[in-house]
């Protein structure tokens, strides 16, 4: 469980990013994040992260207060291109943070092959990521961190810079991982619709510095399909009232959270046994 209580933020200018923001993320939940821009997301990402030292707060993981880069974590960013060695072929790239896991090369090549097929791209290894198309390096950024086996992957606007086409693609790969490798996942996004679509909960941030303006169950069928699950009429009225959220609407006092029903008759339905 990641556990982020009273997490406060000021950046050596002064700038306070985030201020007395509580979070808590249960094992194998897929929470996207969403707020205005420049509210703090990516700064909060990167404190779970820990590429940066929080100014003030607690963060844990496991109960472990996060110092440094846990071990079990990998990140997925947007831009692709800087997050790839282009002097490495796709399998060796994949397969780097695997040396941090303490495999043989052996492994490491089995494995880096095995993220590749997961993600649709079998044949990719030789190649360099210079030699494919944007999609297909994102891809090969999110074969990577699967490769890994984290517990948590963070993923800040990952599919930012693709064409909507292969967007849509991605976001349907990020739901079949999750319902296979069962991690946890938090997703930070621009795209409202996106964050209710792949999300089992999503969280808006409020205005710059960052705390938790509201917090929203996603009531829908855990399968979901890009035209079906968008037709719903709860997708299409949270998907709106996420949007006044962002725009710094309040919830209205005593409302049942759009989608609650649903999501309760998917907790009844998932404890009878088999899960979609
Ligand atoms: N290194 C830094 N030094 C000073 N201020 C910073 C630094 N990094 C970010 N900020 C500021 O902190 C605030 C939050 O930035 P952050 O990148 O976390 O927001 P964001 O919500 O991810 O933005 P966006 O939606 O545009 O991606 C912004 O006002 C930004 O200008």
């Amino acid at each position: 469980m990641l556990q982020i209580t009273g997490l406060t933020h000021s950046y050596a200018d002064g700038h306070k990013a985030i201020d007395g923001l509580d979070l808590t993320v249960p094992d194998g939940q897929l929470l996207s994040i969403v707020g205005p821009s420049g509210c703090g997301k990516s700064t909060l990402l990167r404190a779970i992260a820990g590429l940066i030292r929080p100014t003030g707060g607690r963060i844990t993981l496991d109960g472990k207060p996060i110092n440094g880069v846990p071990d079990d974590l990998a990140v997925v960013f947007q831009d692709y291109s800087r997050s790839l060695f282009p002097w490495l072929t796709v399998r060796d790239n994949v397969a780097l943070p695997l040396r941090r896991r303490g495999k043989s090369r052996a492994e490491r090549r089995a494995a880096a092959q095995e993220a590749l097929e997961s993600v649709g791209l079998p044949d990719a290894g030789r190649k360099y990521p210079w030699q494919l198309s944007g999609g297909m390096q994102q891809r090969v950024s999110i074969a990577r961190a699967l490769a890994f086996r984290p517990s948590l992957m963070l993923m800040d606007e990952p599919f930012g810079s693709v064409d909507a086409q292969t967007r849509e693609d991605l976001e349907d790969l990020v739901l079949q991982v999750h319902r296979t490798e069962k991690m946890t996942i938090l997703l930070v996004t621009h795209d409202i619709d996106e964050s209710v679509y792949v999300g089992d909960r999503v969280v808006v941030l409020n205005k710059s510095p960052a705390r938790v303006h509201a917090d929203l169950p996603v009531g829908l069928p855990s399968v979901r399909d890009q035209i079906d699950t968008r037709s719903l009429p709860e997708f299409i009225q949270l998907r709106a009232e996420i949007g006044r959220l962002v725009r710094g609407g309040a919830r209205e006092p005593g409302a049942e959270p759009v989608g609650a029903q649903a999501a309760a008759a998917n907790d009844v339905k998932d404890s009878g046994g088999e899960s979609a």
